[in-house]
Protein backbone atom coordinates (compact mmCIF):
# COMPACT_ATOMS: atom_id res chain seq x y z
CA UNK A 1 0.00 0.00 0.00
CA UNK A 2 1.00 3.52 -1.07
CA UNK A 3 -0.05 6.52 0.60
CA UNK A 4 0.37 10.12 2.34
CA UNK A 5 -1.06 12.18 4.86
CA UNK A 6 -3.84 14.16 3.88
CA UNK A 7 -6.89 14.80 6.27
CA UNK A 8 -9.95 13.67 5.36
CA UNK A 9 -12.54 17.00 4.93
CA UNK A 10 -14.79 15.83 8.15
CA UNK A 11 -13.54 14.29 11.07
CA UNK A 12 -15.56 11.29 13.14
CA UNK A 13 -16.67 12.84 16.69
CA UNK A 14 -13.71 13.04 18.51
CA UNK A 15 -13.72 12.96 22.39
CA UNK A 16 -10.74 12.84 25.20
CA UNK A 17 -10.85 9.40 26.86
CA UNK A 18 -12.39 10.01 31.20
CA UNK A 19 -9.43 7.85 32.02
CA UNK A 20 -6.85 9.68 29.98
CA UNK A 21 -3.95 11.47 32.05
CA UNK A 22 -4.76 14.80 33.11
CA UNK A 23 -2.71 17.46 31.32
CA UNK A 24 0.61 17.60 32.31
CA UNK A 25 0.99 13.68 33.70
CA UNK A 26 2.39 11.29 32.14
CA UNK A 27 1.03 8.55 30.10
CA UNK A 28 1.92 5.30 31.57
CA UNK A 29 4.50 3.21 29.75
CA UNK A 30 2.78 0.18 28.16
CA UNK A 31 6.22 -2.09 28.29
CA UNK A 32 9.87 -1.53 30.43
CA UNK A 33 11.74 -2.58 27.29
CA UNK A 34 9.96 -0.46 24.80
CA UNK A 35 12.48 0.89 22.58
CA UNK A 36 10.75 4.23 22.65
CA UNK A 37 9.28 4.48 26.20
CA UNK A 38 11.17 1.63 28.52
CA UNK A 39 13.20 2.68 31.26
CA UNK A 40 15.06 -0.71 30.32
CA UNK A 41 15.58 -0.78 27.12
CA UNK A 42 18.76 -1.23 25.98
CA UNK A 43 19.70 1.93 23.95
CA UNK A 44 16.02 2.85 23.94
CA UNK A 45 14.97 5.88 23.49
CA UNK A 46 13.22 6.19 26.99
CA UNK A 47 10.66 8.94 26.13
CA UNK A 48 7.79 10.66 28.23
CA UNK A 49 5.17 11.75 26.58
CA UNK A 50 2.43 13.84 28.33
CA UNK A 51 -1.03 14.55 28.03
CA UNK A 52 -1.70 18.33 26.94
CA UNK A 53 -4.99 20.69 26.71
CA UNK A 54 -7.77 18.59 24.38
CA UNK A 55 -6.18 16.55 22.16
CA UNK A 56 -2.62 17.15 22.72
CA UNK A 57 0.81 15.66 24.14
CA UNK A 58 4.08 16.78 24.84
CA UNK A 59 7.05 15.15 25.26
CA UNK A 60 11.16 16.24 25.32
CA UNK A 61 13.90 13.93 24.66
CA UNK A 62 17.94 15.03 25.09
CA UNK A 63 19.68 14.12 22.11
CA UNK A 64 22.72 11.81 23.50
CA UNK A 65 26.10 11.11 22.04
CA UNK A 66 24.44 7.91 20.49
CA UNK A 67 22.13 9.20 18.41
CA UNK A 68 24.20 10.58 16.42
CA UNK A 69 24.21 10.78 12.69
CA UNK A 70 26.15 13.66 10.53
CA UNK A 71 29.01 14.83 12.99
CA UNK A 72 27.81 16.48 15.67
CA UNK A 73 24.57 15.60 14.72
CA UNK A 74 21.31 14.04 15.30
CA UNK A 75 20.60 10.72 12.92
CA UNK A 76 17.13 11.04 10.94
CA UNK A 77 16.33 7.44 11.47
CA UNK A 78 16.62 8.37 15.06
CA UNK A 79 14.39 11.22 15.05
CA UNK A 80 12.08 9.59 13.50
CA UNK A 81 11.61 6.98 15.59
CA UNK A 82 11.10 9.62 18.66
CA UNK A 83 8.34 11.02 16.13
CA UNK A 84 7.10 7.74 15.81
CA UNK A 85 6.93 6.83 19.45
CA UNK A 86 5.38 10.87 20.68
CA UNK A 87 2.98 10.52 17.51
CA UNK A 88 1.93 6.86 18.38
CA UNK A 89 0.88 7.76 21.85
CA UNK A 90 -1.18 10.51 20.89
CA UNK A 91 -4.09 8.63 19.77
CA UNK A 92 -4.09 7.26 23.64
CA UNK A 93 -5.74 10.67 24.51
CA UNK A 94 -8.66 9.58 22.73
CA UNK A 95 -8.46 6.27 23.96
CA UNK A 96 -7.23 4.70 20.83
CA UNK A 97 -4.68 2.14 20.58
CA UNK A 98 -3.36 2.01 17.13
CA UNK A 99 0.14 0.85 14.87
CA UNK A 100 1.86 2.93 12.55
CA UNK A 101 0.31 3.07 8.91
CA UNK A 102 2.11 6.22 7.76
CA UNK A 103 4.75 8.44 8.71
CA UNK A 104 6.31 11.14 7.10
CA UNK A 105 8.99 13.64 8.65
CA UNK A 106 9.74 16.64 7.72
CA UNK A 107 13.69 17.53 8.22
CA UNK A 108 13.81 21.40 8.72
CA UNK A 109 17.48 22.26 10.80
CA UNK A 110 20.24 20.04 12.02
CA UNK A 111 19.83 19.07 15.89
CA UNK A 112 23.22 19.38 17.95
CA UNK A 113 24.33 16.69 20.28
CA UNK A 114 23.46 17.50 23.70
CA UNK A 115 20.74 19.59 22.62
CA UNK A 116 17.25 18.89 24.32
CA UNK A 117 14.26 18.00 21.82
CA UNK A 118 10.91 19.31 22.96
CA UNK A 119 7.97 17.80 21.21
CA UNK A 120 4.31 19.17 20.96
CA UNK A 121 1.80 17.00 19.00
CA UNK A 122 -2.48 16.46 18.07
CA UNK A 123 -5.08 14.57 16.84
CA UNK A 124 -5.92 16.03 14.03
CA UNK A 125 -8.87 13.99 12.62
CA UNK A 126 -10.36 10.76 13.06
CA UNK A 127 -12.06 8.67 9.80
CA UNK A 128 -13.16 5.13 10.88
CA UNK A 129 -9.78 3.41 12.05
CA UNK A 130 -7.50 5.86 10.70
CA UNK A 131 -6.17 8.62 13.06
CA UNK A 132 -4.51 11.77 11.57
CA UNK A 133 -1.78 13.01 14.08
CA UNK A 134 0.70 15.63 13.97
CA UNK A 135 4.03 17.07 16.00
CA UNK A 136 6.75 19.48 15.55
CA UNK A 137 9.95 19.45 17.32
CA UNK A 138 11.55 23.10 18.38
CA UNK A 139 15.22 23.22 20.54
CA UNK A 140 15.16 24.27 24.33
CA UNK A 141 16.47 27.78 22.91
CA UNK A 142 14.14 28.63 19.94
CA UNK A 143 10.52 28.79 18.68
CA UNK A 144 11.61 28.07 15.74
CA UNK A 145 10.55 24.36 14.13
CA UNK A 146 13.48 22.21 13.37
CA UNK A 147 11.26 19.08 12.45
CA UNK A 148 7.80 18.11 11.55
CA UNK A 149 6.27 14.66 11.25
CA UNK A 150 2.63 13.63 10.25
CA UNK A 151 1.29 10.02 10.33
CA UNK A 152 -1.40 8.07 9.99
CA UNK A 153 -2.19 5.39 12.68
CA UNK A 154 -4.55 2.30 12.40
CA UNK A 155 -6.97 1.52 15.29
CA UNK A 156 -6.11 -2.26 16.20
CA UNK A 157 -7.82 -4.87 18.50
CA UNK A 158 -4.45 -5.04 21.11
CA UNK A 159 -4.79 -8.69 22.03
CA UNK A 160 -5.68 -10.21 18.67
CA UNK A 161 -3.18 -7.74 16.83
CA UNK A 162 -0.49 -9.03 19.25
CA UNK A 163 -1.95 -12.65 19.62
CA UNK A 164 0.74 -14.21 17.93
CA UNK A 165 3.94 -12.20 19.42
CA UNK A 166 1.99 -12.29 22.93
CA UNK A 167 4.67 -14.41 24.70
CA UNK A 168 6.93 -11.56 24.26
CA UNK A 169 3.80 -8.77 24.74
CA UNK A 170 3.08 -10.64 28.27
CA UNK A 171 4.32 -8.19 30.38
CA UNK A 172 2.64 -5.23 27.95
CA UNK A 173 -0.18 -3.24 29.82
CA UNK A 174 -2.93 -4.58 27.20
C1 LIG B 1 4.89 -0.54 19.78
C2 LIG B 1 3.67 -0.36 20.63
C3 LIG B 1 2.85 -1.63 20.83
C4 LIG B 1 2.67 -2.01 22.26
C5 LIG B 1 1.34 -2.62 22.57
C6 LIG B 1 0.99 -2.62 23.99
C7 LIG B 1 0.29 -1.64 24.59
C8 LIG B 1 0.12 -0.40 23.83
C9 LIG B 1 -0.84 0.50 24.36
C10 LIG B 1 -0.81 1.68 23.84
C11 LIG B 1 0.25 2.11 22.84
C12 LIG B 1 1.13 3.10 23.49
C13 LIG B 1 2.13 3.69 22.93
C14 LIG B 1 2.50 3.46 21.54
C15 LIG B 1 3.75 4.17 21.28
C16 LIG B 1 4.35 4.22 20.12
C17 LIG B 1 3.74 3.72 18.91
C18 LIG B 1 4.71 3.01 18.01
C19 LIG B 1 3.83 2.33 17.02
C20 LIG B 1 4.57 1.46 16.09
O1 LIG B 1 5.68 1.71 15.73
S1 LIG B 1 3.71 0.10 15.54
C21 LIG B 1 4.90 -0.76 14.55
C22 LIG B 1 4.87 -0.43 13.09
N1 LIG B 1 3.60 -0.70 12.47
C23 LIG B 1 3.18 -1.95 12.19
O2 LIG B 1 3.78 -2.93 12.51
C24 LIG B 1 1.87 -2.07 11.42
C25 LIG B 1 1.93 -3.23 10.44
N2 LIG B 1 0.70 -3.25 9.65
C26 LIG B 1 -0.39 -3.89 10.07
O3 LIG B 1 -0.41 -4.58 11.08
C27 LIG B 1 -1.63 -3.73 9.23
O4 LIG B 1 -1.32 -3.39 7.92
C28 LIG B 1 -2.64 -2.67 9.82
C29 LIG B 1 -3.11 -3.11 11.20
C30 LIG B 1 -1.95 -1.30 9.89
C31 LIG B 1 -3.85 -2.54 8.89
O5 LIG B 1 -4.35 -3.82 8.58
P1 LIG B 1 -5.90 -4.20 8.80
O6 LIG B 1 -6.16 -5.42 7.94
O7 LIG B 1 -6.23 -4.29 10.22
O8 LIG B 1 -6.69 -2.96 8.26
P2 LIG B 1 -7.12 -2.56 6.78
O9 LIG B 1 -6.10 -2.92 5.77
O10 LIG B 1 -8.52 -3.06 6.56
O11 LIG B 1 -7.15 -0.95 6.85
C32 LIG B 1 -8.02 -0.25 7.73
C33 LIG B 1 -7.96 1.20 7.30
O12 LIG B 1 -6.60 1.67 7.50
C34 LIG B 1 -6.05 2.13 6.25
N3 LIG B 1 -4.64 1.71 6.21
C35 LIG B 1 -4.14 0.47 6.37
N4 LIG B 1 -2.83 0.47 6.28
C36 LIG B 1 -2.46 1.77 6.06
C37 LIG B 1 -1.22 2.40 5.86
N5 LIG B 1 -0.08 1.72 5.88
N6 LIG B 1 -1.21 3.73 5.66
C38 LIG B 1 -2.36 4.44 5.64
N7 LIG B 1 -3.59 3.88 5.82
C39 LIG B 1 -3.62 2.57 6.01
C40 LIG B 1 -6.88 1.43 5.19
O13 LIG B 1 -6.85 2.16 3.98
C41 LIG B 1 -8.25 1.41 5.83
O14 LIG B 1 -8.80 2.73 5.70
P3 LIG B 1 -10.32 3.02 5.26
O15 LIG B 1 -11.15 2.93 6.51
O16 LIG B 1 -10.30 4.37 4.69
O17 LIG B 1 -10.68 1.94 4.26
Amino acid sequence: MSTNFSLPDVSDPMERHPKAPAPGDPFRLHHDLCHGCGVNAPGGLHVTVYAGEGFTTTAEMKVEEWMLGGPGVIHGGVLTAAFDEVLGTTPLIIGVPVVTGHLEVDFLKPIPIGSTLHFEAEVAAKERRKVFVRAVARLDDSDEPVATASAIFIEIDLRKHYAKYYDSASQSRL
